[in-house]
């Protein structure tokens, strides 16, 4: 019943307003919360419902919902701006537009009519509503309605309406409203001081908050800060342990191998141990050993007086050797002649001549002569000749060279050695100084430097040391020509002798080449042999016709006794001896010829000259004799060979060369004397 009477006092909130400020106006009397004029007043009001209003209400709306969460922001927007929430509300009530929206949403949260009167003053607000509550409770809401009842007409729908001449009764009613609305506008205000207290209240610990949020907020930075140290330190401590993982696996690593080692060491101390006995025994060993060596020592070096004493019998053995050599071949005499008879090469004897006969010193020519008249017998007629060796045509080159080889000793031992061949054409002048190239058939060139380079070895074992120079040298047509020339055949240099001031005879522009072994001196001849045969293409047959000289220059010191001795082998293959008659040579052929023949006939004027001691010898005549001057003279010894051939038709200048080789061999040319210092 009393909710019936509050209902039907209460108008809508427009109307109601409208109508109370008509009423007011005509009535005379002002109220000051409804007067524009008054915008303190409705200000004050707004502040007291408004905002909460505004902020909650329209939260609600807007989202639908009613929790805590959704109206935190606009609570929060209040806080933070309180001032700015104050016009908004007031601009929302002073434009009149507000109480439209709220009796539109009012059906949103709860019907408007169980709010009765206190709608308007109230609105949404719980905590107005509860205030406007608790003042109808305190019953000032109630009091205008229970008046005026006599005078009331109650509608069809249960309405209470005054009568309209009942003026006084409405006035009543609405002093009895204004009455109600200015205890509710006290209550109001009264909440509204409260309010500003409390948010004053809140405000500072608004601030207390923000002042606490801003040191959280250092705080945080600060742990921020240490966060990011612990952080570094977390990386670091990561990397020590990745570290510390690291090297405990290497840790692991070395104790294995430790453990390795600690084996290896076991063992090796026992192997060390092994070797100190082992040791132990060596060194006692080692002392016996030591005494075993003093006494050899002392061996040795009696030994070493020994040899040495054997060392000095041994020179004065040599020495005493070559004093004897020297008088053997003396008593041989200086100048040798051996005759070699070569085999027949090609056809059998004829019965006019036989092979010459030979024994050891003797060769005996023999020719049947024809009875040229018929009457008496064939004559029979013998020539004979001795040489110091007669060398029949089956002797070997190994045994006319054994019949030399002291000769050839005799150059080491210091003394001029020189050995010519002479004989005709063919008769094997060759053969004998040079040979084949086969063992058996080497000449006496090649085994003289063979037995000569052995010699110096052996020598050297008694402190000799030798040094030899070669050289190979042809004289063709008086001329002189280097058989060692290896350039060009246009730009071959003239060659003159000379003799030196000590009388040693040089030739220039020669090639003296040093050699130390017998290959070296091999290939010189091979050489040589090779310039020989050039030039006898060119110039047929021209070895016969030309003196080819190979020359050993050979200088020994024996540095210990302090003796030197300087020698020459020399070694002559001469041209053919025949004869310019049996040749009827011409042209070229006769000047060869005639220089060949000088030069063998100087030969024998200069062996002559030497062998009757003529005070002068014509050395410088011919070139061959010019060059072996130095060893046709009395410091030399001299070995002539006289070749001969077996055929009929070289009988002539066979009995020719013996009657030459045997005017040599009568020569004495003095005695020769070794040349050392
Ligand atoms: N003792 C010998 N035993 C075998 N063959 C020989 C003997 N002597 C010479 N001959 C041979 O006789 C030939 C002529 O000999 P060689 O050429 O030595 O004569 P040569 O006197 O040097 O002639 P040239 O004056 O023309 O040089 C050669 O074929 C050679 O091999």
């Amino acid at each position: 019943m009393e909710a019936a009477v509050r209902t039907a006092c209460i108008p809508p909130k427009r109307d109601a307003r409208c109508s109370v400020a008509k009423t007011l106006k005509h009535g005379g009397v002002s109220l000051p919360w409804l007067d524009q004029s008054q915008p303190r007043a409705e200000s004050t009001l707004s502040m007291s419902r408004l905002p909460v209003m505004s902020s909650k209400r329209v939260l609600t709306n807007s989202s639908g919902s009613e929790n805590g969460q959704d109206m935190a922001p606009a609570q929060k927007r209040i806080r933070k701006d309180p001032e700015s929430a104050k016009p908004q509300a007031a601009s929302t009530v002073v434009g009149g537009r507000r109480p439209p929206a709220l009796a539109t949403r009012a059906p949103l949260s709860k019907p408007v009519r169980s709010v009765g009167a206190a709608t308007v003053a109230v609105g949404p607000s719980r905590g107005v509503l509860k205030s406007s509550t608790a003042a109808a409770k305190g019953g000032n809401v109630k009091q205008p309605v229970a008046s005026t009842a006599p005078k009331t007409v109650t509608g069809g729908g249960g309405n209470t309406r005054r009568l309209p001449w009942d003026l006084k009764g409405k006035v009543s009613d609405m002093e009895g409203k204004i009455r109600n609305y200015q205890t509710k506008f006290k209550s109001v205000n009264q909440e509204n001081e409260d309010l500003k207290g409390s948010m004053v209240q809140t405000q500072s610990k608004v601030g207390a908050l923000q002042k606490e949020l801003e040191s959280q907020r250092n705080q945080i930075s600060e742990y921020e800060e240490e966060l990011q140290v612990l952080a570094g330190v977390r990386d670091e401590l990561e990397k020590v342990s990745s570290e510390r993982s690291t090297l405990q696996r290497e840790f692991s690593n070395l104790e294995g191998k430790y453990k390795v080692m600690e084996t290896l060491r076991d063992s090796q101390e026992t192997e060390l141990q092994t070797l100190k006995m082992k040791l132990s025994v060596q060194e006692s060993t080692l002392t016996r050993v030591q005494a075993n060596l003093r006494d050899r020592e002392e061996e040795v070096r009696c030994l070493k007086e020994t040899v040495a004493q054997q060392k000095d019998e041994l020179h004065g053995g040599e020495m005493e050797r070559r004093r004897l050599h020297n008088t053997i071949q003396e008593l041989k005499g200086n100048i040798r002649v051996f005759c070699r008879v070569r085999p027949l090469l090609t056809g059998g004897l004829t019965k006019h001549i036989q092979l010459p006969a030979c024994d050891n010193k003797l060769i005996t020519l023999a020719k049947t002569e024809e009875s040229h008249t018929g009457k008496t017998a064939d004559t029979q007629k013998n020539y004979n000749f001795n040489f110091d060796r007669v060398f029949g045509p089956g002797t070997s080159q190994q045994e006319v060279f054994e019949e030399i080889s002291l000769l050839v000793q005799s150059a080491l031992d210091g003394y001029n050695v020189c050995c010519f061949a002479y004989g005709q054409t063919g008769s094997g002048k060759t053969y004998t100084m040079e040979g084949d190239e086969f063992d058996d058939a080497r000449g006496v060139i090649p085994r003289a430097v063979q037995q000569i380079f052995k010699a110096a070895e052996k020598l050297g074992a008694q402190g000799w040391e030798f040094a030899f120079t070669a050289s190979f040298v042809e004289i063709y047509n008086e001329t002189l020509r280097d058989l060692l020339y290896t350039g060009k055949a246009n730009k071959r240099p003239e060659h003159e002798i000379r003799k030196s001031t000590n009388n040693e005879v040089t030739i220039t522009n020669l090639t003296y080449e040093k050699v130390a072994n017998e290959d070296q001196v091999h290939g010189l001849i091979a050489l040589a042999n090779q310039n020989r045969s050039t030039a006898q293409t060119a110039q047929n047959d021209r070895s016969s016709r030309s003196h080819s000289v190979f020359q050993l220059d050979i200088e020994g010191v024996n540095t210990g006794r302090d003796i030197k001795c300087k020698s020459t082998l020399c070694l002559v293959d001469l041209a053919g001896s025949e004869r310019m008659m049996k040749s009827q040579s011409q042209g070229e052929r006769f000047k060869e010829m005639t220089a060949i023949n000088g030069s063998l006939s100087n030969l024998g004027i200069v062996i002559a000259a030497l062998a009757n001691k003529e005070s002068y010898v014509p050395y410088r005549n011919s070139k061959l004799t010019y060059l072996l001057q130095g060893c046709l003279g009395g410091n030399s010894k001299t070995l002539m060979f006289v070749n001969i051939a077996p055929e009929t038709d070289s009988f002539g200048e066979t009995l020719n060369s013996l009657r030459f080789a045997s005017k040599v061999n009568d020569c004495v040319i003095g005695t020769a004397s070794a040349n050392r210092k």
